[in-house]
C-alpha cells in the first residue's frame, strides 16, 4: 500500500505535465509567475494549464513579491486553490494576501543554517502550510528551483503547528531517504524531473511520486 506522502510538482508548463502528475498521485501542481525562470507561465498560460487539471489535484500559483495587481490578475483568471509565496513577504503581507483571496497560503523559507530554522517560527502561526527548501544565495537571479538541498539535519525532529512540505534538490533517487530522515510528509520537486531547465521528464515525474510513496 503506497504511503500518504503528499506530493507536489512545481513549474508545469504543459496540459500533459498536469495530466501525468495527476495521474502518477501528486496532490499538487505548481505554476510558476516569475519572468526570470525558465519554468515562467502567463496568466493565459496557467489558465489553461488549471482546466487540464482533475478535480481533487491543488492548483498552486507561485509568485515572488507579487503585488496586488498580479495576484488580481491570477486570481481573476485562474482556478487556483492557493497561493506559495517565494519571495520576502512578511508575516503581516502572508496574513494580508490570505484575507484578500480567502484562499490558503503556503509560505516558502529557504534554509541554510539553524538561525534560519528559527526564522520559520515568525510564519508558522500565520500561514497555511511552509515550504521548507535550500536558501538561495543574495542576489540569485532564482530564490527557488535550483535544484540544490540543504542539510536535511537542520529540520529533522521539527515540529511546527501547520503542515510543511520538504523542498530543495530532491529528485528520484534521493526523495524516500530524505523523507526518512526528516519525517516529512510532503515533498515538493522542480529541476529533478527535469531534462533541461523548465522541461519536465513525464518519466521522471512518475519516478519521483512513485518513490515519495513507497
Ligand atoms: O522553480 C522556479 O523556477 C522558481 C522560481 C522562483 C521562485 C521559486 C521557484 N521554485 C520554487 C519551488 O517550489 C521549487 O519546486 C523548489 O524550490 C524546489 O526546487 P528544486 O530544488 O529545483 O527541486
Amino acid at each position: 500500500m503506497p504511503s500518504d506522502v503528499r506530493v507536489k510538482i512545481c513549474g508545469l508548463r504543459q496540459p500533459e505535465e498536469v495530466e501525468v502528475v495527476a495521474r502518477a498521485g501528486a496532490a499538487y501542481a505548481g505554476f510558476v509567475f516569475f519572468p526570470k525562470s525558465p519554468r515562467n507561465v502567463s496568466v493565459e498560460q496557467a489558465r489553461e494549464l488549471a482546466w487540464a487539471a482533475p478535480v481533487g489535484l491543488a492548483k498552486v500559483a507561485l509568485v515572488v513579491n507579487a503585488d496586488d495587481a498580479f495576484l488580481d490578475a491570477i486570481n481573476d483568471k485562474v482556478a487556483i486553490d492557493m497561493w506559495q509565496l517565494h519571495g520576502s513577504e512578511s508575516p503581516e503581507r502572508v496574513a494580508e494576501i490570505k484575507a484578500r483571496y480567502g484562499l490558503p497560503v503556503m509560505k516558502a523559507v529557504g534554509i541554510a543554517t539553524k538561525q534560519d530554522v528559527a526564522a520559520i517560527d515568525l510564519y508558522a502561526g500565520v500561514a497555511d502550510q511552509l515550504l521548507i527548501d535550500a536558501k538561495a544565495p543574495k542576489g540569485a537571479d532564482l530564490p527557488g528551483g535550483r535544484g540544490l538541498p540543504f542539510d536535511w539535519q537542520l529540520v529533522v525532529r521539527k515540529y511546527w503547528p501547520c503542515p510543511w512540505m520538504l523542498a530543495g534538490g530532491l529528485t528520484p533517487d534521493n526523495v524516500l531517504r530524505a523523507i526518512n530522515l526528516t519525517g516529512a510528509r510532503q515533498v515538493d520537486v522542480s529541476s529533478g524531473v527535469e531534462s533541461a531547465p523548465g522541461v519536465k521528464d513525464l518519466n521522471l515525474i512518475e519516478a519521483f511520486v512513485a518513490a515519495a510513496k513507497l
